[in-house]
């Protein structure tokens, strides 16, 4: 057998394809979308070898056009759990024990799968799933899960060439980084395909397997991306997907001996109850799990008076609308200085009004729908609310629409209260507010910005003058996991900035990082001693 100590191919990231009128990955995802609305698929769950079809079934559609059924999903239980558990115990020992090059080539292999001959379907599968226009999908679906995927590889292998610097005279000190002992939890959120796909790869990449539980409104998309892993060679029992609702698979998973970790990505209240429930079992486990989570934000923009106005307007326009405002790092409240309001507010109302509203299978629209009933209903309360409420007015959008989808015209805000209720929480929705302060009081208005949220996810300072930037840094050290200056706060690239936040947006393990991947192993150290000594006495005990 040929051994050796390997290297990866060096990964870079995926270009974005523009999708321009007439080029040929417009024509292949047009033709992609027609298809895939033109069928009704039947997703059955995965788990081990078995496709598992349980007859409960649930409808999956576009959220711009919720009458139309792309397909049904079949709903599992806590025994469908269980199942998924035992699969992944069961693949472990072959998986921990297969060599890590053959575990790298699966990964790669996914990675040019999407690449090639995926990248139109999962792309497709998200802008009709998930309501995410072509660009959208492009950055989301296509690239930033390939670069995951081609970058962990890379990372993983530093991981394990990590060794002791020193070993001293006659001994070998050596450092194995052994998968966690027993399954890992993948519980993934709606908005982000390639996050959907990372939390499951990256846990396994390290040797582990997987119990895989996406939300219910990116199981098109989910689907997709398990076809991939089959096709790249990932064992069976590897990555188990099941479609449980989130407290039945918790009770199950969190209940079990052999649970060994989280990676979970989604909303803050999820993710402290989830948190409180391992505290609670803590004496049931073999080892204490570990814990990873990416949770939500309230991410800021705050513009010095020193910054250029159409810049810090278009941030604001693509930083909080583009996908509707559901990214957990969209800017969702900016803080903008009295001198140049006059000239922000007039870009970005010029802005929003020349942005289109529709379904993702028309390209000219830059506004697609929101996930779900659930939602829309979520943010069009914020929306009565705020238009009841004398500190605020709103002076963009404010309408919504769910006949044919879950419509909200982009919504602009301005509060003459700083701690006015959508400073500070999460919407999740096409909702900005803005608070215009003295343009003198740029230090005071940093303190707010630290304050205001207990989120401290992205966030961006934009100015001219260098002293600003420079205090704007040092006095929002804790305020963003992703801080950003003369740029918008959204769009991390993975490979180039880490993405995480800290305080109640998560543990802050950043994603598409080697810190991510060392939580999902536990070194051994070992020492070998080539000639042991045969005497216990010290030589000083000798006499002189
Ligand atoms: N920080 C980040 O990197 C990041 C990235 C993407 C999304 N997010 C956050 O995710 C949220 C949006 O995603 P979402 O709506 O899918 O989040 P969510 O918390 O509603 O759901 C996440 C997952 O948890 C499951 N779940 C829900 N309740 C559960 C329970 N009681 N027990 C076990 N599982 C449960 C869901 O079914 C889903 O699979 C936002 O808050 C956003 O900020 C954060
Ligand atoms: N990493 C993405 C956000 C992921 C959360 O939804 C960004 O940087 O915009």
């Amino acid at each position: 057998m040929l051994k050796g100590f390997f290297n990866v191919p060096t990964p870079h990231n995926e270009p974005v394809k523009n999708y321009a009128p007439g080029s040929p990955e417009r024509k292949e995802l047009q033709a992609m979308l027609q298809t895939l609305r033109s069928q009704q698929i039947d997703v059955p769950m995965y788990i081990g070898s078995e496709e598992v079809r349980t007859g409960k079934t649930r409808t999956m559609s576009p959220p711009h056009d919720h009458q139309h059924i792309l397909g049904q999903f079949h709903e599992g239980d806590a025994s469908h759990v269980e199942q998924a558990i035992n699969a992944a115990l069961g693949a472990k020992y072959a998986w921990e024990n297969m060599e890590w090059e053959q575990r790298a080539a699966i990964f790669l292999k996914a990675a040019d799968l999407l690449a090639g001959p995926y990248r139109a379907k999962l792309n497709a599968a998200t802008m009709l799933g998930q309501s995410k226009n072509a660009y959208q999908a492009e950055i989301d679906s296509a690239c930033e899960f390939i670069d995951f995927l081609r970058f962990n590889v890379k990372y993983m292998t530093e991981i394990y060439a990590q060794q002791p610097p020193v070993s001293g005279n006659g001994v070998w000190n050596r450092l194995e980084q052994r998968p966690l002992e027993g399954f890992v939890f993948a519980l993934t959120p709606f908005n982000f395909t390639a996050i959907a796909g990372n939390l499951p790869t990256s846990a396994a990449m390290m040797g582990n397997t997987i119990v895989w539980k996406p939300a219910y409104t990116q199981i098109y998309s989910a689907n997709v991306l398990m076809e991939i892993f089959k096709e790249a060679g990932v064992p069976d029992g590897v990555i188990n997907l099941v479609y449980v609702d989130g407290p039945t698979a918790g009770d199950v998973i969190f209940n079990h001996p052999d649970f060994a970790g989280i990676h979970f990505t989604g909303s803050t209240g999820v993710f402290q109850h989830v948190w409180k429930t391992i505290g609670t079992n803590i004496y049931k486990y073999k080892s204490y799990p570990r814990i990873v989570g990416e949770t939500g934000g309230k991410d800021f923009v705050i513009a010095h008076k020193s910054s250029h106005a159409k810049a810090v307007a278009v941030a604001l326009s693509r930083g909080a609308f583009e996908f509707q405002g559901q990214k957990c790092s969209a800017a969702s409240r900016a803080y903008i200085p009295s001198n140049i309001w006059e000239d922000v507010k007039t870009y970005l109302l010029e802005d929003l009004a020349s942005m289109k509203m529709g379904g993702t299978e028309d390209f000219t629209n830059f506004i697609n729908a929101v996930i779900d009933e659930k939602s829309f209903d979520k943010i069009a309360k914020y929306i009565d609310n705020a238009k009841a409420a004398p500190e605020v007015e709103i002076i963009a959008g404010g309408t919504y629409d769910k006949s044919k989808g879950y419509f909200i015209a982009p919504t602009v805000i301005v509060t003459k209260d700083p701690m006015y209720v959508t400073m500070q929480e999460e919407i999740f929705g096409p909702v900005l507010t803005i608070y215009v302060y003295h343009a003198e009081h740029f230090e005071e208005a940093l303190e707010l910005v630290d304050q205001t949220s207990p989120y401290a996810l992205t966030g961006a300072v934009f100015a001219q003058d260098r002293y600003a930037l420079e205090l704007a840094t040092k006095k929002l050290k804790n305020a963003a996991g992703n801080f950003y200056i003369n740029d918008k706060p959204t769009g991390a690239v993975v490979g180039q900035q880490p993405f995480g936040g800290a305080r109640a947006s998560g543990t802050n393990d950043k994603a598409g990082s080697m810190i991510n991947l060392l939580r999902w192993v536990s070194p051994r150290t070992i020492k070998e001693t080539f000639v042991p000594p045969v005497d216990y006495r010290y030589p000083f005990l000798g006499e002189d």
